[in-house]
């Protein structure tokens, strides 16, 4: 973890008690799905970030590697090109940074950097080195479900009961981290909408967030904008709206899960999130949000 040990005070507040989170999406990629592009040039990502911030992120997700389905694969030291140089200026500017690689290498110079938070959407599945990577490091890790890179998820996207076998292969690769060396108390869970996985499924899974829960970590539910919410607002030509048009529903998303218990959110457009989880803490409790 950085040596000015920042990282073991930020990991404590991001595990304290309190809202829901609201982790914000900073894709430093040409092709993501829903803002490839946009975020490339470094200040222009660090503006975004800070405007993130400012609108209510807790945490900003520093990602260099499209993870949609079909992408192809960035090179580990282009990804590292992207990353990096982010991640150390957020960090260096008092912003708690999470590094969305599947790369232990990448990683690991993110923690160096100043990240508090790994976030490998395969659950260290497609780098074997990584969770002993990230036990070394005092971050956080975030383990999400996975059945294989973006070439070939749309073809596992096969249950027999996707909820018990999410449940069950998300178990697996949470004892996989904790054998590697990560500690139970800093593994965060992610049901991995979207990946491998079709909208009946995404639907399922967010219907059954206590039973995600019951596995005993933090949850992080990353819906924004995704290809399910976009069947869910197609208009009579069947026709999906564009993503960033997916905000409102994304928002609504983060109201319930908040209410359900889930313990971040990832999204694009912060602010509108960042209103649904405090509308969802002012639900469960109006004292939560009484001001002053
Ligand atoms: N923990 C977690 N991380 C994630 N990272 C990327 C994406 C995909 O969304 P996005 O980053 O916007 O798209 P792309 O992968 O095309 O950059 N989804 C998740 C998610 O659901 N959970």
């Amino acid at each position: 973890m950085e040596p000015g040990g920042r990282g073991p005070r930020d990991v404590a507040a991001l595990l304290a008690p309190g809202r829901c989170r609201v982790v914000g999406v900073l894709n430093v990629t040409p092709d993501s799905f829903s803002d490839g592009g946009r975020w490339m040039a470094a200040d222009a990502a660090v503006a975004h970030a800070q405007a993130m911030v400012a609108a209510g992120a807790d945490l900003v997700d520093v990602g260099g590697e499209s993870t949609r389905p079909g992408a192809q694969r960035v090179g580990a030291d282009e990804e590292a090109r992207r990353v990096l140089p982010i991640v150390e200026r957020l960090a260096a500017a008092g912003v708690a940074v999470s590094v969305d690689t599947m790369r232990a290498d990448v990683a690991r110079r993110a923690v160096q950097a100043g990240a508090v938070v790994v976030n490998d959407v395969s659950g260290g599945l497609a780098d074997e080195a990584m969770a002993a990577a990230v036990a070394a490091t005092g971050a956080l890790f975030v383990v999400s479900h996975w059945r294989g890179h973006s070439d070939v998820m749309t073809s596992r996207a096969t249950y027999t009961d996707v909820v018990a076998d999410v449940v069950a292969e998300l178990a697996a690769a949470r004892d996989r981290a904790v054998a590697a060396g990560v500690p139970a108390e800093r593994v965060v869970l992610d049901p991995g909408l979207g990946f491998a996985k079709v909208g009946e499924h995404d639907w399922a899974l967010l219907r059954s967030l206590d039973r995600l829960r019951a596995l005993g970590h933090p949850l992080l539910v990353g819906a924004s904008r995704k290809r399910f919410l976009g069947a869910l607002l197609a208009g009579p030509d069947g026709a999906a709206p564009p993503a960033p048009e997916r905000d409102a529903a994304t928002a609504a998303v983060t109201a319930l899960a908040a209410h359900a218990g889930a313990w971040g959110v990832r999204v694009h457009d912060v602010a509108s999130s960042a209103a649904a989880v405090r509308v969802a803490a002012a639900w469960a409790d109006p004292a939560a949000e009484r001001p002053g």
